[in-house]
């Protein structure tokens, strides 16, 4: 086992206080990460004879994963057992619901008390594009004690079902999304009593609340925070108000604050970054974090960078070809699932993971991720076939890809996408090539997958546009600008443009 740093004075202030309600502010690699962990073996090892869980709560499955290894690592594989646990914030409302169902506190359409709750209405009966020109959506409400639906008007673009009959019968066979279930937990929340409901659930249960990345918790998230601590749950919070990315899913950094200060946190504030390993990098987070101009200086070859780092993945596929995106990007249709299913391929011949998003590829698909991964002999002789990088090459890969789905257990044959989409794919399947021909590749990654982890140097693509804003100085009410911060501070040694 790896020796373990000593926590600085500050880091063990905060880990171990006696606080009830403990608000941790901290910079990058100061030790966020390192300290929630701290903190959750320090509460759950306490001499106190409640046997109550603890709760380390994060946003993303990543972030979670994290904070289970670091937590695990520092207090053994038995720091997680039953009934304590490491788990996104969707996890627990969830749970919430179905507590609230079982008891038959509220009831769901045809009486289902354990749901099927999807990440997204994509590829579901009734789902498709909707835009804000497009009408309505239909989404969960709450009349009396009972779910239904209702339609709202489409305020931001997604995949949603706006018609009421696929959206019932859903509903009615026990299945959603989690965006039903955050809408359904926020009514509860809303209303009193069935509030002292869910707060008597928590005073039950747990003990206490960790929760990592605060600034990335949406209303209702930070609800719950503030339900907990009411409850008198121990409850802490984590994060650095420059490091929240999570806007689209309705996070609202903005509210901390005022939150820490209705529900009375106290403050514990970690300076000391353990990340950067120069004086160059030191001095760069900290330009960055006052807002002075910032310039990059120009990678002498994407190869020098042990990560590249975009916005968008766009951005990283129109850059070098020594660049390996772990993805490229939403998955708007099957075609786009099954060139998803090569790059997976790819991704796991040179770093030995998966790419992002394979597995939703292959669940958009109708396959068993395990037997796409068992079965990947197939796809690597598709890439193989795509060597030649011509666009001949990558209209054959595309038809053979299509009858292999078969072989692998597709249940539905793909056909040609209509209008320009044949095309994107064609050029998707040549940019692949001329990554299989590179001798070397580096792995290419948004901000938003990037973020909590860390890499001696990192390579930035940059548009015009967030060059200018670094020129400007970065502000942190601007979401854009945080995005650049996050991707600056994940070097520990130096970070070029690329
Ligand atoms: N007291 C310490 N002594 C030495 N190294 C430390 C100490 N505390 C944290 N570290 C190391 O510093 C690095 C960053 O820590 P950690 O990931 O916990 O920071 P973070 O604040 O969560 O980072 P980020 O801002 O990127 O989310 C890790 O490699 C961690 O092991």
């Amino acid at each position: 086992m790896p020796t373990r740093s000593p926590l600085t004075s500050e880091q063990r202030t905060a880990a171990t206080s006696p606080a009830a309600r403990a608000f941790i502010v901290a910079a990058p690699g100061s030790g966020k990460t390192t300290v929630a962990a701290e903190r959750f073996g320090v509460l759950r090892y306490d001499s106190s004879a409640d046997l109550r869980r603890i709760l380390a709560l994060s946003f993303t499955r990543s972030a979670r994963g994290e904070l289970a290894t670091r937590i695990r690592r520092r207090w053994g594989g038995n720091a997680l057992s039953w009934p304590h646990r490491a788990v996104t914030l969707d996890t627990l409302h969830c749970e919430i619901l179905t507590f609230l169902l079982r008891r038959g506190i509220i009831s769901w359409p045809g009486e289902h008390t354990e749901l099927t709750v999807l990440d997204t209405w994509r590829g579901q009966t009734g789902a498709r594009w909707l835009s804000p020109d497009m009408g309505f959506r239909r989404i969960a409400v709450l009349r009396g004690t009972v779910v239904g639906s209702a339609g709202r008007k489409v305020t931001r673009s997604g995949y949603e079902i706006g018609r009421k009959e696929p959206f019932h019968q859903h509903l009615a066979s026990g299945r959603c999304t989690h965006t039903e279930v955050r809408q359904v937990v926020a009514a509860v929340l809303r209303r009193p009593e069935l509030r002292a409901e869910v707060a008597r659930y928590l005073s039950a249960t747990t003990k206490a609340f960790i929760v990592d990345e605060v600034f990335d918790a949406n209303e209702l998230d930070l609800d719950l925070v503030r339900l907990a601590a009411s409850a008198g749950l121990n409850t802490t919070v984590i994060g650095d108000p420059w490091q929240a990315l999570y806007d689209f899913r309705g996070a609202r950094p903005d509210l901390v604050p005022e939150l820490v200060d209705h529900v009375g946190f106290e403050e514990f504030p970690v300076t000391a970054s353990f990340r950067f390993e120069t004086p160059e990098m030191a001095g760069l987070a900290a330009s960055a974090r006052t807002g002075q101009p910032i310039t990059l200086d120009i990678a002498p070859g994407a190869g020098a960078c042990d990560v590249v780092l975009a916005h968008q993945w766009n951005e990283l596929w129109s850059g070098p070809d020594c660049v390996l995106p772990l993805s490229f990007g939403r998955l708007d249709n099957q075609t786009d699932a099954a060139v998803a299913l090569l790059l997976d391929r790819l991704v796991q011949a040179h770093f030995g993971r998966g790419a992002i998003y394979a597995e939703e590829a292959a669940v958009l698909l109708g396959l068993d991720p395990a037997k796409v991964r068992d079965n990947g002999a197939l796809l690597g002789a598709v890439l193989e076939g795509l060597r030649p990088g011509t666009a001949q090459a990558a209209a054959a890969a595309i038809d053979t890809l299509r009858s292999i789905l078969k072989l692998l257990g597709s249940p539905r044959r793909l056909s040609r996408i209509p209008g320009e989409g044949e095309a994107v794919q064609h050029s998707r399947l040549q940019a692949l090539a001329r990554r299989m021909n590179q001798p070397h590749l580096v792995a290419g990654l948004t901000v938003h997958q990037a973020k909590g982890r860390e890499w001696p140097v990192v390579g930035i693509r940059l548009t015009h546009g967030e060059a200018a804003k670094l020129s400007a100085g970065l502000r942190q009410d601007h979401f854009e600008d945080r995005v650049l911060y996050v991707a600056l501070t994940r070097a520990a040694r130096k970070v070029f443009r690329c």
